[in-house]
């Protein structure tokens, strides 16, 4: 079956730059998607967007050339939950990635038991309605405690202004929770205003939650053209990221979100996205905290 990409909708980097930071040894890139290739994966009819195909060979690609050693293979909505893309990256890693998956509560025990050994080590619920349609909290609540016997985490993705409404929800998850993108601060808004201190509240309030400082290039305004020679691309994002490193620095994660999937007016360069980190995470044992030690806690913990 033959896809046409969502028009407008711009292809990932074609040759991103190597970092000019040197990433620890082990650092994994949390947060990251395989798409298709759609003749072999099929997107999902339910799907709001279609993006271009993004194939497991082309991410353990950059992987390598970003000097990553693993990688966290997120679900995203436009392959449903039909997670086989995934899988089948899992399956080709040999170990060295894992999985967040989209699932329905239809979803057998049996299935959850195979994600499970193909390196699946978490459920995603998606609350950005530009991507989803609308899924009962109790069937999200039924998922949460059928896979928290599994030692899974919930990473959940929602905009800032959802949040108050959402907070019940999240906080009564029974396992871990992983926030994606900072829960997508409004960075024009003062970074010890209102909207990020309640997300502040969250996490001091709640030890069980941790969040994902990823995806400046979603949320800036600034952009990534560095000004007057400095060097900080999406300068607007970094004080938002860096509070949370500072404050939380055992539950926060990063990843490069390749393919970056809905992007329209810029695409980041993958190797200046890495070259955001030391921003953020200013000293090497924040750095190795956010890009090795967390990750390998939350998704390697055998290996730990
Ligand atoms: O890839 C991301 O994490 C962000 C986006 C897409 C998804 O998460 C998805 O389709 O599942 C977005 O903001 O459009």
């Amino acid at each position: 079956m033959e896809f046409q990409k969502t028009p407008g909708w711009l292809d990932w980097y074609a040759n991103p730059s190597r970092p000019q930071f040197k990433l620890p040894l082990g650092a994994v890139d949390a947060h990251c998607h395989v798409f298709g290739p759609g003749a072999q994966f099929p997107y999902a009819p339910e799907r709001k967007y279609t993006p271009c195909d993004a194939s497991k060979e082309q991410l353990f690609a950059l992987r390598d050339k970003l000097g990553f050693e693993r990688n966290v293979i997120v679900q995203a909505t436009c392959h449903g939950a039909d997670n086989s893309a995934l899988v089948d990256a899992l399956k080709y890693s040999n170990g060295k990635a894992r999985g967040v998956v989209t699932v329905r509560r239809s979803v057998s025990d049996k299935e959850l038991l195979e994600l499970h050994e193909a390196g699946v080590r978490g459920v995603r619920f998606n609350f950005v309605k530009r991507l989803v349609d609308f899924t009962p909290k109790e069937e999200l609540m039924e998922i949460a405690n059928r896979i928290a016997p599994l030692g899974w985490h919930v990473v959940i993705y929602f905009e800032a202004v959802d949040l108050p409404e959402l907070w019940d929800f999240f906080t009564e998850l029974p396992t871990t929770v992983v926030v994606d993108h900072m829960g997508r601060p409004d960075v024009t808004k003062p970074v010890d205003g209102p909207e990020f201190e309640l997300f502040i509240k969250l996490m001091r309030e709640h030890s069980n939650i941790w969040s994902k400082v990823s995806c400046p290039e979603r949320l800036s305004v600034s952009g990534p053209t560095a000004l007057n020679g400095e060097q900080n691309a999406y300068r607007d994002v970094v004080p938002f990221a860096r509070r949370l490193v500072e404050l939380f620095p055992d539950r926060v994660l990063w990843g490069t979100d390749w393919p970056h999937p809905n992007l329209k007016n810029h695409m980041p360069d993958d190797g200046l996205l890495v070259d955001f980190i030391p921003h953020i995470a200013p000293t090497v044992e924040l750095q190795e905290k956010l890009l090795v030690g967390n990750p390998m806690q939350l998704y390697w913990p055998e290996e730990v």
